[in-house]
């Protein structure tokens, strides 16, 4: 059954072009694929379009209120909890009850929505797998749609790969992982498609598709009644968790099922939104499966928030963990306001990924991930975030030795007001060095990830860690504010400090040892050169860009047939 049943196949308004049969004011501007086309269905392309119609306006405005926001703190104000929600955050209510299908989330798995990842994701044995159109995908039209069959595929239970290299056969196994997906902020355009001559917003692009297809048969299969569920990324306030609400209500009606049939659990990974987490709950309380500490926006919502606050300066990204008085105080807060409202509160990622070529390294990376996740289920945390399907095993010991046979610690753990969190606890700044090695790592890191992502992949191992858009975006904010405020380097116990002269030559420099890591051949052939001058050029802009996927963007939109690339 689709929405079509609802009414939307009786519109007069087929109009056959590229390819694809669309409804009015809806032009696809990305290659046309027979598979494709059973996404880009005309009720699916009329669905996201009434998405689009409904929401644009408030969506402009939400982005309007963050650069309002960002023109205070430039003028030197900081984040704080809101007078004006004092009464959402001292009054009694509680969010809807936590679905039984999703009530045991101790390990979820992430990754892009790649059809063997996906697989070997929900085969992973982790309790969920949230797939990911956001930090670890780059959005290119082949992504995406594919990403789309993809899910499309996961969810009816046909999904299936051939490696032809290996003459192996990936399918899924009797029980897999429950899927949520995330869709992209509300930041990120999808210039393929235009509504009524404008791009669409990407997120209700990703939204719209994937339960339109999905509903019915998510329902069935995996969420016994319930779902989709949903992950919903970078949100500053709560009035963009309105705007969700409103857009998984309008969903809900269109397809005739419950109010609060989907469920979606809010990254916390802005600092704005820290303060905002009860009112982001409450705007949510129907449709809401708690919150998640996403650490690497955080952090790099820290340096972004307090771009022009010199005194608020990160030390190296190395020395940023989440035992930083700031990141524990979040974590902290975190925990007792879900459990204080009843849904799950959930923990983050730990970059470390298998070693395989060296035992001893891989132990130590190991037993980092042991330590980072020991931490968050003793702090009262309900579930946590895996990488890779090989720390699955270490990870689900360490919550099953924490948490035993219960599914979560929601009524257990720090359910009142056990620790007092202030503005001041949130804030403060955190304490380290900053070094040569600091520079030079943010910007090999940060130009490899941007070469990976320019030709579609968006997120990669380097140097043994996990690098996605989240933490290439510290590289980034980090090498900027430091060149602005030609910091000492004083780690190092040289003192030098950041110029353009400075890190022109560690960019040269950078861009020979990439070269010599990579190989000359895989160098040439890849985007190096061009990630470099994309790097480089936010890292030495005069005004901070608010994000580096927003121009890198324009690099891998392809229409059809060619046309300028430019939004
Ligand atoms: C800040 C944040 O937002 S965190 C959330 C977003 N980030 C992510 O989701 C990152 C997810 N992880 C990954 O993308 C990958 O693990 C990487 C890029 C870090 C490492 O990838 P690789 O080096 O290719 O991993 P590796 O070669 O060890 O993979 C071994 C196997 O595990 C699989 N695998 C690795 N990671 C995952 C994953 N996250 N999900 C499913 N399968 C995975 C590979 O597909 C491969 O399968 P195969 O043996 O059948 O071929
Ligand atoms: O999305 C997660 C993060 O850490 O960022
Ligand atoms: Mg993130």
């Amino acid at each position: 059954m689709g929405l079509g049943m609802n009414g939307y196949a009786s519109h007069a308004m087929r109009k056959t072009g590229a390819g694809y049969d669309l409804p009015d004011g809806v032009d696809i501007r990305g290659r046309f694929d027979e598979e494709f086309a059973k996404i880009l269905t005309r009720d699916a392309l009329q669905f996201v379009a009434e998405l689009q119609r409904e929401f644009r306006n408030h969506i402009k405005y939400a982005m309007e209120c963050r650069k309002e926001a960002k023109m205070r703190y430039n003028g030197g104000a900081v984040p704080g909890f809101d007078p004006a929600t004092t009464y959402v955050r001292e009054g009694e209510w509680m969010c809807a009850p936590v679905p039984t299908a999703v009530a045991d989330r101790r390990v979820e798995i992430t990754g892009p929505v790649e059809r063997k990842m996906i697989i070997n994701a929900l085969n992973s044995g982790a309790k969920v797998f949230m797939a990911d159109f956001e930090d670890a995908l780059s959005p290119s039209w082949e992504n995406l749609m594919r990403g789309h069959v993809n899910l499309k595929d996961a969810v009816d239970g046909t999904i299936s790969f051939r490696d032809k290299a290996r003459n192996r056969v990936y399918k899924l196994n009797g029980q897999t992982a429950k899927l949520f997906v995330r869709p992209r902020g509300w930041h990120l355009p999808e210039a393929h498609i235009f509504i009524d001559g404008e791009p669409a917003t990407g997120c209700l692009v990703d939204f719209g598709f994937y339960f339109f297809h999905n509903y019915a048969a998510f329902r069935q299969n995996q969420g016994a009644g319930f779902g989709p569920f949903f992950y919903l990324p970078k949100m500053e306030h709560s009035r963009e968790a309105r705007i969700w609400n409103n857009v998984f209500e309008k969903a809900e009606k269109m397809a005739g099922i419950e109010k609060g049939s989907i469920r979606a659990t809010v990254l916390i990974e802005t600092l704005p939104a820290a303060f905002q987490m009860n009112e982001i709950l409450y705007e949510l309380r129907d449709h809401s499966v708690g919150l998640n500490c996403g650490r690497w926006d955080y952090i790099f919502s820290y340096v972004k928030t307090f771009q022009t606050h010199p005194d608020r300066l990160l030390p190296d990204r190395v020395q940023v963990g989440m035992t930083q008085h700031f990141m524990r105080s979040y974590s902290d807060l975190l925990i007792r306001t879900c459990h204080r409202r009843g849904v799950h509160a959930m923990g983050g990622m730990a970059a470390q990924i298998p070693i395989r070529d060296d035992p001893a390294a891989n132990e130590a990376a190991l037993e980092l991930v042991r330590q980072d996740k020991l931490r968050e289920v003793k702090a009262g945390h309900d579930g946590t975030w895996a990488a890779h399907p090989g720390l699955i095993p270490a990870i689900m010991e360490v919550f099953n030795n924490n948490m035993g046979h219960a599914p979560h610690q929601i009524q257990t753990m720090k359910r009142e007001e056990e620790v007092h969190l202030t503005e001041e606890d949130l804030l403060q700044r955190p304490r380290g060095v900053r070094t040569m090695e600091g520079l030079r790592l943010n910007t090999r890191v940060g130009i490899q990830y941007l070469a990976a992502w320019l030709t579609g992949t968006g997120s990669v191992p380097l140097y043994n860690l996990m690098e996605d858009a989240a933490t290439a975006e510290i590289s980034r904010v980090q090498n900027w504010q430091w060149l602005k405020y030609g910091v000492a380097l004083d780690g190092d116990g040289l003192g030098v400090k950041v110029s353009l002269d400075l890190f022109g030559r560690v960019v040269e420099e950078e861009m020979d040892r990439i070269e010599q890591e990579v190989g000359k051949d895989k160098f040439k052939k890849g985007m190096y050169k061009e990630a470099c001058k994309i790097f480089t050029r936010q890292c030495t802009a005069p005004a901070l860009d608010d994000f580096l996927t927003l121009d890198a963007y324009n690099h891998i939109v392809i229409h059809r047939p060619k046309a300028s690339s430019s939004l």
